[in-house]
């Protein structure tokens, strides 16, 4: 894909404490791409999502976004005002988080708190902010819930209206950080329908996820990672058919051995060689 990405990420590392946590990523995102990063837990994903959008600060490499540096403050660079927290807000502007935790306010409705970022964030007048919180609800299917408290909502509902609050800053890239990994098991189908809708919409995203079915069918990009480095990256039909590190192999291993899942289309997707 050409053009300008996104998002680049260019020998991207992040210490925790002394302890290399992410090494040399490299990866860009270009409009209506879906990327997802799968591995093992404890393999990086999250924390390179959180780097993305600056919510940890990463000390090597570079981040762009829109061809704008994302704050750094890492060796070799001051904590000038490229660094300074107005700065890092305008050029992360493009973005929106999706959290695995939903993150809601439990003392605001759920409209407000779909609102609420466009209110204090953007600075939006409560009416339009309002406005756009309702259809962006009404785009996750939560559109009746609008004046629910969030503790009355079950997870994935909850999910849902995190999914909304991020869609109301119309973002130009989502990131989401394994958002139905805290999900009862019975309510992950209906987060990820709303996540496919999302991308066949083309909005473009990154999403950390251990939903290998959702990864191998609707991302445009696969990014494997393993202690804190990516091992292989690609087009999903060809890391799931062909993975070529011994690491993937093992990793997809189980999941390639599950049986075909009735509702899984004959599309030659991962999965079907095994039957
Ligand atoms: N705030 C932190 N302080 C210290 N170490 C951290 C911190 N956050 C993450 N780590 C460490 O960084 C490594 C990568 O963790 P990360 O959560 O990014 O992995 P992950 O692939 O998202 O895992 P999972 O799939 O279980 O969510 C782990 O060793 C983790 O213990």
């Amino acid at each position: 894909m050409g053009g300008q990405p996104i998002l680049e990420l260019r020998g991207v590392g992040k210490t925790f404490g002394g302890h290399a946590v992410l090494h040399d990523i490299n990866l860009a995102v270009h409009a209506g791409e879906v990327v997802t990063l799968i591995g093992p837990s404890g393999s990086g994903k999250t924390t390179a999502l959180r780097c993305m959008n600056f919510l940890e600060a990463y000390d090597r490499g570079e981040i762009l976004i829109k061809g704008r540096l994302l704050g750094y403050s890492g060796p070799g660079r001051g904590a000038g005002d490229r660094d300074s927290a107005a700065l890092i807000a305008r050029v992360r502007r493009p973005l929106a988080m999706v959290f695995q935790q939903f993150n809601l306010w439990p003392h605001m409705t759920v409209l407000e708190n779909v609102a609420a970022p466009l209110i204090l964030g953007k600075r939006l007048p409560r009416q339009e902010a309002r406005r756009r919180a309702a259809a962006a609800l009404a785009q996750v299917g939560m559109g009746g819930k609008a004046g629910a408290w969030p503790g009355r909502l079950s997870g994935g509902q909850q999910q849902r209206v995190g999914i909304a609050r991020a869609l109301a800053l119309e973002p130009e890239l989502l990131l989401l950080d394994e958002p139905t990994s805290a999900l009862d098991p019975e309510r992950v189908e209906e987060v990820l329908e709303v996540i496919r809708a999302l991308a066949q919409k083309g909005i473009t995203m990154v999403m950390a996820t251990h939903e290998m079915s959702f990864a191998a069918h609707i991302s445009t990009h696969v990014v494997f990672m393993a202690d804190g480095a990516i091992v292989e990256q690609g087009a999903p039909l060809r890391l799931f058919r062909r993975p070529a590190s011994g690491r993937l192999k093992t990793f997809l291993a189980p999941w390639l051995k599950r049986p075909l899942q009735p509702d899984e289309p004959e599309t030659g997707a991962p999965g079907h060689r095994q039957r």
